[in-house]
C-alpha cells in the first residue's frame, strides 16, 4: 500500500515495444529506510523498470512516484532526489575522478561543489583516486567513482543496476559495506540483481521480476524465517522460471 512512508510506489507501471511488454502492470510499495532487492534473469525487466523509475523512460502504462514526487509530472524532482548507478557507468575518460565529479555536481547545481566532492570521495574512501584520469581504471574503480557521481548530492533514494555485476570478491565485499553506510545515513536503497547471495546479506525486502511480473514480493525476515539458503534459491529459480504458483 502506498504511504507518505513509502520511497518508491508504482502503480499499474508498465511499459511495452510494439507487441511486446517489457513490463507488465507493476504495482509496488518500497518503504523509505528499505534496501530492495529486485531479482530475476536476465530480460526479466530489471533495468526497465529503474530507467522508468529514474524518469529515463516514460511508461505506457500507470504511473510511480519516488521519493514523494511523480515520475510523469515531476521528473526533474525526481531527478533532484535520486541517484542511479548504472551497470555500465559513463565517465569522461581523459578527465580525472575530480574533473569528472566537478562536472556532475556544477551539472546538478550543488552550492558548494568542491566540498560535495570532497566529502564523498572521503565517505567512499577513494580519495587517493581524485586526480588520476578515469580512463585507466578498473570496473571496480569505475564502479567507486559512478557510485560518487550517484551520491554527491545526497540522494533520498539510490538506484544500483546489477553493482557487483564484474567485480572481484574484494570489490564485493566493499560495495556491500558502502550500501550498508550509505543505508545506515538514511538513504533507501533500490538494488537490480541476479545474485542471491547479494540480496541475503545486504536487502530488507526482495521482489523477483519473472518476464516482466513481479512474481515474489516479501521482507527478507519473513523469507529467512521461512526459507534456508538452499530453499531460497529453489524459490528463486522457480518463480523466476514462472514454474511455481508463489504470488507477490
Ligand atoms: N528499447 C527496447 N526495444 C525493444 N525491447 C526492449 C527494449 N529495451 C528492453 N527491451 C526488452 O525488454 C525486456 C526487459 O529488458 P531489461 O533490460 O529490462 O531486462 P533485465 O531484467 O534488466 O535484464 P539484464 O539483467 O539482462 O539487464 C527484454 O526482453 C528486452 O529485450
Amino acid at each position: 500500500m502506498p504511504s507518505s512512508n513509502s520511497a518508491v510506489s508504482t502503480h499499474g507501471l508498465g511499459i511495452s515495444y510494439g507487441d511486446a511488454v517489457a513490463l507488465h502492470p507493476l504495482t509496488l510499495d518500497v518503504q523509505k529506510g528499505e534496501v530492495f532487492g529486485f531479482l530475476g534473469h536476465n530480460g526479466a525487466g530489471k533495468t526497465t523498470t529503474i530507467r522508468l523509475l529514474t524518469t529515463l523512460l516514460e511508461p505506457t502504462t500507470g504511473s510511480a512516484r519516488v521519493a514523494g514526487h511523480d515520475i510523469i509530472s515531476d521528473p526533474l524532482k525526481v531527478r533532484a532526489a535520486i541517484g542511479y548507478l548504472p551497470e555500465n557507468v559513463r565517465l569522461y575518460d581523459r578527465f580525472t575522478t575530480r574533473e569528472n565529479l566537478m562536472f556532475f555536481a556544477r551539472l546538478s547545481g550543488l552550492e558548494k561543489p568542491a566540498d560535495a566532492v570532497h566529502e564523498t570521495l572521503d565517505f567512499l574512501n577513494i580519495t587517493e583516486l581524485a586526480d588520476r584520469r578515469v580512463g585507466t581504471f578498473s570496473k571496480g574503480m569505475r564502479q567507486r567513482v559512478g557510485l560518487a557521481q550517484a551520491i554527491l548530492h545526497r540522494p533520498d533514494v539510490l538506484f544500483l543496476d546489477e553493482p557487483t555485476s564484474g567485480l572481484d570478491p574484494m570489490g564485493v565485499r566493499q560495495l556491500r559495506e558502502i550500501i550498508d553506510r550509505l543505508n545506515a545515513a538514511g538513504m533507501t536503497i533500490f538494488m537490480n540483481t541476479h545474485l542471491l547471495s547479494e540480496v541475503a546479506r545486504s536487502c530488507t525486502s526482495i521482489g523477483v521480476l519473472a518476464q516482466g511480473r513481479l512474481v515474489f514480493r516479501d521482507t527478507m525476515q519473513v523469507v529467512a524465517a521461512r526459507y534456508d539458503e538452499h530453499s531460497l534459491e529453489e524459490l528463486y529459480v522457480g518463480v523466476a522460471a514462472g514454474h511455481s504458483e508463489v504470488a507477490a
